[in-house]
């Protein structure tokens, strides 16, 4: 394997006093250069959480051997850990039904390259968006699905999360429950948008619940998806004023711009490896 130039370490782990010493001894001793270090202590859940970035470019090793290396502080500490290549750009496999401008503004990003991952390819339960996804020269996989095929066509997106080497699978706005066997198998790599400022308006309509409530803020709300639905930790949220003038219709278009921008920052953030799951909520070392 060929030499790396960067990597990012990313761990939690029982907090207690020298793990930021140890880590970065071990580092130090290696030649490896801290370039950038995010800590976070959960005083109640007594755990630590960390994100670094190294420079590894005075070292001629492969991440496998850096692996190697840091292995012992990883089992002292027993930590949940990942040492990944700062180059490697996640492989997604994007969801999507029949909205949209999540899936217009995700593949725009991704085109003009301020979202630095790849894109494997885009499923529907409608064929709908087809022409979009193709005009990007991506591959649009159309999969319909019905109470009775729904465990079929989920193995089908598994399937295809295989072939194309995806780590991660974004509902941009996919309007179908996952199962709890699709969870399980994609626990903390699939993110969806929930179009609503959560907990507040679970489920398929929110606008129209925010509207009957006569909310003056709406919002959106990038999770991970368990099998709660719409419980998953919270990844990015954002809000914007309304009023009582707003229609459904009007907090619906209001509501997509706010989806979109969620969506893509949730999405850099899980790419970028600033995530760290903490029970049923996050710890992100955004920018
Ligand atoms: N296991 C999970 N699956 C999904 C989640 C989740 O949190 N856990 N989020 C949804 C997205 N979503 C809200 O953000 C949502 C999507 C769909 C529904 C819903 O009631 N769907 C109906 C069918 C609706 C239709 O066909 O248009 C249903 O599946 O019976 C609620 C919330 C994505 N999946």
């Amino acid at each position: 394997m060929s030499a790396v130039r960067e990597i990012i370490l990313k761990f939690s782990c029982e907090d207690q006093p020298g793990i930021v010493a140890n880590v970065a001894a071990l580092f130090a001793a290696q030649g490896f250069n801290i370039r950038e270090s995010q800590q976070f202590e959960d005083v109640e859940q007594r755990r630590f959480f960390m994100r670094t970035v190294l420079d590894a470019t005075t070292q001629q090793l492969s991440l496998d051997e850096i692996k190697a290396a840091f292995l012992p502080v990883a089992r002292r500490y027993a930590m949940e850990w990942e040492l990944v290549d700062a180059d490697a750009r996640l492989k997604v496999l994007v969801a999507v039904s029949q909205w949209d401008h999540c899936l217009h503004n995700l593949l725009n990003a991704w085109k003009q390259g301020s979202l630095a991952v790849d894109i494997v390819g885009v499923v529907s339960n409608h064929d709908s968006l087809r022409n979009l996804v193709e005009w990007y020269q991506l591959p649009f996989h159309h999969l319909p699905i019905s109470a009775d095929t729904k465990l079929q066509q989920e193995q089908q997106m598994l399937a295809l999360m295989e072939a194309g080497g995806a780590e991660c699978l974004v509902l941009a706005r996919y309007m179908q429950i996952l199962s709890d066997a699709m969870c399980r198998a994609l626990s903390g790599r699939a993110i969806n948008i929930h179009h609503s400022f959560l907990p507040g308006f679970k489920g398929a309509r929110p606008y129209h619940q925010a509207y009957e409530r006569g909310v003056k803020l709406i919002g959106a709300t990038a999770h991970y998806v368990t099998a709660d639905l719409d419980e998953g930790p919270i990844i990015e949220q954002a809000v914007e004023r309304v009023s009582h003038v707003n229609t459904p219709e009007e907090l619906t278009a209001i509501g997509r711009d706010i989806e979109s921008i969620v969506l893509n920052r949730a999405l850099r953030w899980h790419a970028e490896h600033r995530v760290l799951l903490n029970g049923h909520k996050t710890v992100v070392f955004s920018r």
